[in-house]
């Protein structure tokens, strides 16, 4: 007998999550809106703060959004509270999602010792997984180093991270503003080794900073060569005018972020594409007038 079976077609490369952002926030425009379940926003919606009432809102949300927006970011413990059977919502959320052209960045903010750190990025990162998602947020505060699990799972799914930096809530400051022995803030180091991680990539790095556009000025260098996520935006105060000042030359790789800002125009799905139109147009005014001073 002969062995005529050839070998399997090694898999494909998978195109790397900066890349993917890129085109997307060059077709769609650059926004990211949160799909963040509150209970004070159920009951606006006129819905039960429970599993139905979730399960409801996420696909509204999905519906009216994910053919659109370049990115939708669900907040994980939104989910996790109803246990779960919130996460199979999630699940179905992330899936639905992706189908209908978005990228999915899990907002879990995930951080721990490098051995557990594997085991979040096998939740996240690994494209086997049920809650695989194109991204996810990560705190480097156990240490930039103990991310390398994750960092190295993004780069085989051809997933991506968004690392903590300078948060856009006030407490962030004591920690992350810290000077550090050699003399720079706490949040620069960790901004250096994102960029040493995206060094010459094209056309865009795969691993993103949280910046929160409420900072004013960021006063720290943010060219990491990679997508700067800006949340903020709405509820916490800043608006779309506010990232040139934040951002400087940087801003053409922000990601701006609202989440409450557009869900409190549900439940109405053409509401809340209009809410999510109108900061996109926001944003688009502020970053060309920002480019056009340049
Ligand atoms: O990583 C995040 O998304 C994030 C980082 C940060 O510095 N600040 C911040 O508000 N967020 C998240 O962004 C969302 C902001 O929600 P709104 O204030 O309703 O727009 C929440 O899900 C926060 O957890």
């Amino acid at each position: 007998m002969t062995a005529s079976a050839s070998a399997p077609e090694p898999e494909p490369e998978p195109e790397p999550f900066g890349a993917r952002l890129r085109r997307a926030m060059d077709t769609r425009g650059p926004l990211c809106v949160g799909i963040d379940p509150h209970s004070s926003l159920l009951h606006a919606w006129g819905l039960s703060d429970d599993v139905a009432g979730l399960t409801s809102f996420t696909r509204t949300v999905v519906e009216a959004l994910a053919d659109r927006v370049a990115v939708l970011k669900p907040q994980s413990a939104f989910f996790e509270r109803f246990g779960s059977r919130g996460v199979a919502v999630l699940e179905q959320a992330v899936a639905e999602a992706r189908a209908a052209g978005a990228l999915v960045l899990m907002d879990a903010k995930r951080g721990d010792i490098g051995s557990t750190m594997a085991a979040y990025a096998a939740t996240y990162l690994d494209k086997d997984s049920p809650l695989f998602s194109d991204a996810v947020t990560v705190s480097p505060y156990l240490g930039f180093g103990s991310l390398r699990p994750a960092l190295d799972a993004a780069r085989i799914s051809g997933s991506g991270l968004f690392v903590l930096a300078l948060t856009s809530n006030p407490e962030g400051a004591e920690v992350q503003r810290a000077t550090t022995a050699g003399g720079s803030s706490v949040a620069q180091v960790m901004l250096d080794h994102m960029a040493a991680e995206n060094a010459e990539v094209t056309p865009l790095g795969s691993v993103g900073a949280v910046v929160g556009a409420t900072l004013g000025e960021a006063g720290v260098n943010l060219a990491v060569n990679g997508p700067l996520l800006a949340p903020g935006i709405g509820a916490q105060g800043a608006t779309p005018a506010d990232l040139p000042g934040v951002f400087g030359s940087a801003v053409r790789n922000v990601v701006p972020s609202v989440s409450r800002g557009v869900l409190r125009a549900g439940p109405d799905v053409y509401a809340l594409r209009a809410a999510a139109e109108r900061f996109g147009d926001e944003v688009r005014t502020a970053v060309e007038g920002a480019e056009g001073a340049r």
